[in-house]
């Protein structure tokens, strides 16, 4: 399976391209049988409106994005628009795909123990198919099992010859008789046990082992498999946060304060929020609650003069020019031309017109702007993106353990590139979705070692006293992990330049 090839990273910010085609329901941790905690359809063979169901849309999506490639967001998302399927099927849809992609490590090493030919053998959809069928059956308790195996043999004859379809049968009902699954060896360490229990990579594992101890380590990995939940951070140009939970009370949606941020609501079952009218008359923004922390971070006042170096889409950027009350100016760069006209299109949904963009390389702003002319500076540096597994399954699949020390010397490029345009007095901001040392604490500690005018002010900021309690200290920097508040990983440094 292969998946972002942008940049080195998935974007840590404005997470409009992510699931908003549904909402994931909640599911149990594994516990060596079938977990319960699913809610909502079970779908049934229910069709949309282009006589297309939940499941043959997600079976579609997940052969496309083994096969080919695709991105699971951006497909799921173009898929469930042609498929014009419920809202309640897009959500069973989604759940599905997220969910098989999510687990497949768990999925294919049970199937392995019932096909007896291997599963290398399988056409490409056939082996999809039965990676879908027992994720309903191992952790979709809203889905009886046999439904789930009727299901897939209906959906194999549609597809195949009769063979396939009863070997699909066959091999789902042996597993249905197999009890408990999957069946953990004896001898398995605790991280072969970890990766295997919790689907993820034993790379994955034994790295945050290395930097987090064991507990901290499996809990990052339970929380992977959590679905996100939708927030949306509030602008305050136009409203206030009470004013809109009240508005979205009083029309029956599920919604509440985030702990975490301020700015922010965390709704549920409110469908795909780009579509409301709050989205189109630029009362809010979608954005998980842990990228809402890194504008705060800044701390940019309305008259300040602005830099925000790797900014699209625009997320973090439109976030500072609402703090900024739309006074002052911000220039939003980013590498690619196309990404860069997104900031303008959320700047001016957003009515905020203090927001210039441009692109071009960030190594490169020191050509087009004076040294030391900044009052504040944010790189959101591109990066391996491991913390936002949760919105982006592939990543576990995708990334490889060589990743963060490749990029690692980019983003220390990059901060010491930024670092000679912020003022005297002026503050900068290096902030990754991600959890690798390399690419977090390791970069910032680097970064004050070679520049002895800067310090870092992470632990005496306002951001800090309000979560250090609940969330880690890494180098000079805060790591929020995913299991801290259920939102994305996120490590933020705020460094202060003390002189020229
Ligand atoms: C983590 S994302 C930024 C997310 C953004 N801050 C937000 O909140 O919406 C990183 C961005 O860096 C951009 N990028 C990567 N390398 C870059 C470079 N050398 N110069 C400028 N931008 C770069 C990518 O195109 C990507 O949009």
């Amino acid at each position: 399976m292969s998946g972002p090839n942008r940049q080195g990273t998935p974007s840590g910010g404005n997470n409009l391209n992510s699931r908003v085609g549904g909402e994931r329901s909640g599911k149990a941790a594994l516990k060596g049988g079938r977990p319960g905690g699913g809610r909502g359809s079970a779908g049934g063979t229910r069709t949309g409106a282009k006589g297309v169901s939940a499941r043959e849309t997600a079976l579609d999506v997940l052969v496309r994005v083994q096969q080919e490639g695709a991105y699971s967001n951006l497909l799921l998302n173009t898929s469930l628009q042609k498929a014009a399927l419920s809202r309640e099927d897009a959500g069973l849809a989604t759940e599905l795909v997220y969910g098989t992609i999510s687990r497949l490590n768990t999925l294919e090493y049970v199937l392995k123990g019932f096909v007896s030919k291997g599963l290398d053998k399988l056409q490409p959809w056939v082996r999809s198919l039965l990676s879908l069928s027992l994720y309903q059956i191992m952790y979709l308790d809203r889905i009886p099992p046999h439904a789930a195996v009727n299901e897939a043999v209906n959906l194999a004859k549609r597809r195949g010859h009769q063979g396939i379809s009863g070997m699909v049968n066959g091999v789902l009902r042996s597993v249905l008789r197999a009890g408990p699954l999957p069946v953990i060896p004896q001898e398995m360490s605790w991280e072969e046990r970890t990766a295997l229990l919790h689907s993820h990579p034993l790379w994955m594992v034994e790295r945050w082992r290395d930097e987090f101890g064991a507990d901290t380590a499996e809990a990052v990995c339970k929380a992977n498999n959590e679905p996100p939940a939708v927030s949306v951070r509030v602008n305050t140009t136009m409203t206030s946060r009470d004013r809109l939970l009240d508005e979205m009370l009083s029309q029956g949606v599920n919604a509440r304060p985030s702990e975490l941020s301020p700015y922010g609501i965390v709704v549920r079952g409110a469908g795909n929020l780009a579509l409301s009218s709050w989205y189109r008359d630029g009362l809010l923004s979608i954005q998980d609650e842990s990228s809402m922390l890194v504008a705060e971070a800044v701390n940019p006042l309305p008259g300040m003069k602005v830099l925000d170096c790797c900014a699209a889409p625009g997320g973090k950027t439109t976030h500072m020019g609402e703090l900024m009350k739309d006074q002052g100016s911000i220039f939003a760069n980013d590498l690619h031309p196309h990404k860069a006209a997104l900031i303008s299109d959320q700047a001016r949904r957003l009515g905020l017109e203090c927001i210039g963009t441009g692109s071009g390389d960030a190594l490169e702003l020191g050509e087009k702007f004076s040294p030391a002319s900044f009052d504040r500076i944010l790189l959101d540096a591109p990066c391996s993106g491991l913390g936002v597994i949760r919105r982006k399954p592939d990543l576990k699949w995708t990334k490889q353990p060589e990743d963060a020390a490749a990029i690692a010397k980019l983003q220390s490029e990059l901060l010491d590139s930024a670092a000679a345009l912020v003022k005297p007095g002026g503050v900068l901001v290096y902030s990754t979705c991600t959890l690798d040392r390399m690419e977090n604490g390791d970069i910032v500690n680097s970064f004050l070692e070679r520049n002895e005018g800067f310090g870092s002010v992470t632990f005496s900021s306002p951001l800090w006293n309000r979560l250090g309690n609940n969330v880690l200290a890494r180098g000079q920097g805060m790591q929020i992990l995913p299991q801290h508040y259920g939102s994305d990983g996120f490590y933020i440094a705020i460094l202060e330049r003390l002189r020229q």
